[in-house]
């Protein structure tokens, strides 16, 4: 069985960071290992704490998890801090890791911060240079690029000086704000527009967690870039298209939509 590991944040309420990425990894047919970067205290309406890691532990964490079982793919959510974001570079690198997808979490759904504005220069210089693809949505787009976006040209743009900024492939997401469900992947000098089927579904926390994840597992089973994007498109359609509707905001999609009934023995 390919593996996958994710390296984020915990989400109390089960929709987004390290949970959302094993339902997603698991759904998606690969094993998910886990490192814990912070805890939240968090529902679908807010985030009302938060509870960082260690550098020192992430790093045990990690050493864990790579001398014993290797992951195929990587995904990266939830850092808040320099000291964090450099533990982790410094332990990618060391270990060799591959497949490594970067979700460059900023802002919750909720609105709520969840990077410190003093780590966004070690996210850029210690990060975005190993990941093999970005996946920001909008506003990050803008604040990596330094660029105002309004329209899709103004994504090709962003997404075209990211990638030459760090020598990586950039997935810009339309999200709620341009496309809904179209996304711009730029890689080799080049654009492809992935134009998603819009769901008029107001639950979409965790959508960002739930597409890197997506993409990473896909990556881990072997997929080039273009297929892994495709494939984490369909597979979060279905789960927004199954309008789960829990909690009083912007609740979580099903994860396990393909799921049929109970386990029976
Ligand atoms: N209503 C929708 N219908 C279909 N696809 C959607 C919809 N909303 C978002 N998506 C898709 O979900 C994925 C995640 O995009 P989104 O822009 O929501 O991420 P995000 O803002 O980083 O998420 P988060 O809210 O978790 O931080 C993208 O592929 C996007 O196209
Ligand atoms: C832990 C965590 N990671 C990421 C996000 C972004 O949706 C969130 N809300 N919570």
């Amino acid at each position: 069985m390919r593996t996958a590991l994710t390296i984020a944040g915990s989400d109390s309420s089960g929709g987004a960071g390290i949970q959302a990425d094993i339902k997603t990894m698991t759904a998606n047919g690969v094993f998910a290992l886990c490192a814990v970067t912070a805890l939240t205290a968090q529902n679908t309406t807010g985030v009302t704490d938060i509870f960082d890691s260690t550098p020192h532990f992430l790093a045990e964490q990690l050493d864990a998890v790579f001398t014993d079982i290797f992951p195929d793919a990587v995904k990266i959510g939830m850092v808040s801090s320099a000291e964090l974001i450099e533990t982790i570079a410094a332990k990618l690198k060391e270990y060799g890791a591959k497949h490594i997808v970067v979700d460059p979490v900023m802002v919750a759904t909720s609105g709520a911060k969840l990077l410190r504005d003093d780590a966004v220069t070690a996210l850029c210089e210690k990060l975005l240079p190993l990941a093999e693809v970005l996946t920001p949505n909008i506003p990050e787009a803008e604040i990596l690029s330094g660029m105002t976006i309004q329209n899709a040209a103004d994504m090709e743009r962003a997404a075209q000086t990211i990638s030459e900024k760090y020598g990586c492939a950039v997935l810009c997401k339309g999200g709620h704000q341009i496309n809904d469900a179209d996304d711009l992947l730029w890689r080799d000098g080049a654009g492809k527009w992935f134009k998603g089927r819009r769901i008029d579904n107001p639950n979409t926390h965790g959508t960002g967690c739930t597409l890197s994840s997506a993409i990473a597992s896909n990556l881990a089973k072997g997929y080039d870039l273009d297929t892994s994007v495709e494939r984490a498109k369909a597979y979060i359609s279905g789960a927004l298209a199954a309008m789960l509707d829990l909690g009083h905001g912007s609740g979580p999609m099903n994860h396990m939509f393909a799921l049929k009934g109970d386990f029976v023995e």
